[in-house]
């Protein structure tokens, strides 16, 4: 039997006779039994656009939430106004289970961590070749976080008009991440876009990478004309612009062919949150030799029992690799510009 509050009101609503046979409306807030699945597409300070059958809702987090925060990617279910219209307000009263979390804190000792995009199959890692000069520590930590929220990560190296791509791809042959190449050129008379859209088609794919990289070129490159992030946000439904940055935001590929979610550009990204265990996960060949480790390994080298090192001794897997996983893993303890 369906619960209704402690209201008289209602109590009395369920006795009384329905001819329609419909449920009643009342002046009551609508039921949960009615909420509608949606999207979140981006949050302006507590308002949030969620994608609804095809169509852009406000809305803002029911109280009752409390302090769980949706964010873009999100799936919610929604109840009261969803029309769409202008100065209509849904409320989100469920956010679901996520597949994935990118999260970030603001620095190492921050352990304030917020999420920046849920449900994103992959991360899209934008670095320039050059100007400005790859940082591949910022490359580490952008890997560490994928694997750590679930993420499958990409690189994405633009601006091959400046420089080669041989020798930074060098450090990342052993982690097997896939990456492509591109120039502006490239992109927007040549096949890159394509080449780029053959690696996120069916998926969502978040984009990292800070300012002056040529993320904002690459993916107007990719979405229609009409969905692309402008000066401000535009909403990617509506095309209304809006006054804010701060968010990311959910963008989709032609023929629904799945979704980037451009974040706006970040300049660092805090570890706090990592949890090894979680990263070795991500690292099939090597998790089964963690076995051996004592309790609460960090498995980062500096461990003088973790058994990892025998594990590779023994020819179970390929140093390289181990060295690559413990280059990541230690990415914490580093300063972020070297
Ligand atoms: N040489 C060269 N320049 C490029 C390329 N792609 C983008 N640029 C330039 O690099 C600068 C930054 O590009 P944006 O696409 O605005 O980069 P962004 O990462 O969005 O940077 P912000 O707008 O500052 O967040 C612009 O002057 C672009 O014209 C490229 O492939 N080659
Ligand atoms: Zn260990």
């Amino acid at each position: 039997m369906r619960r209704y509050g402690k209201n008289p009101d209602e109590d009395d609503i369920r006795v009384r006779p329905n001819p329609k046979g419909n449920r009643p409306r009342t002046h009551t807030r609508p039921k949960h039994e009615d909420a509608q699945d949606g999207m979140v597409l981006t949050v302006d300070r507590g308002r949030l656009t969620c994608l609804v059958d095809g169509r852009a809702v406000t809305a803002m987090k029911a109280r009752e939430l409390g302090r769980k925060a949706a964010v873009v990617g999100d799936r919610v279910s929604l109840v009261g106004d969803l029309s769409g219209e202008k100065d209509t307000l849904a409320r989100i009263v469920r956010i679901g289970a996520r597949t994935s979390v990118l999260r970030r804190t603001a620095d190492d000792d921050d352990p304030f961590e917020r999420v920046v995009v849920a449900n994103a199959d992959q991360l899209a890692i934008v670095t320039a070749l050059a100007d400005p000069e790859p940082r591949p520590r910022m490359i580490d930590r952008c890997l560490v976080a994928a694997y750590d929220g679930g993420l499958t990560p990409l690189l994405v190296l633009t601006k091959s008009d400046l420089a080669s791509a041989d020798k930074l791809l060098e450090a990342y042959t052993p982690l097997g991440v896939p990456y492509v190449v591109t120039s502006r050129e490239e992109l927007e008379n040549g096949d890159a876009a394509g080449r780029v859209r053959e690696l996120l088609n069916d998926r969502v794919t978040a984009f990292v990478g800070h300012s002056g990289v040529g993320k904002t070129t690459l993916v107007n490159a990719l979405v229609p004309k009409d969905r692309r992030r402008t000066t401000g946000v535009v909403n990617a439904v509506t095309g209304r612009g809006r006054h804010t940055t701060t968010s990311a935001l959910a963008l989709p590929l032609p023929d629904g062919r799945g979704w980037v979610v451009d974040t706006p550009g970040v300049r660092s990204f805090g570890l706090h949150h990592v949890d090894p265990s979680r990263v070795i996960n991500a690292f099939p060949d090597l998790q089964p030799g963690t076995e051996n480790c004592p309790r609460g390994c960090t498995h980062d080298g500096q461990e003088p029992e973790c058994a990892l090192d025998a594990w590779v001794t023994e020819g179970h897997a390929d140093p390289a690799r181990l060295d690559s996983l413990r280059r990541l893993l230690s990415t914490r303890e580093r300063r972020e510009g070297d």
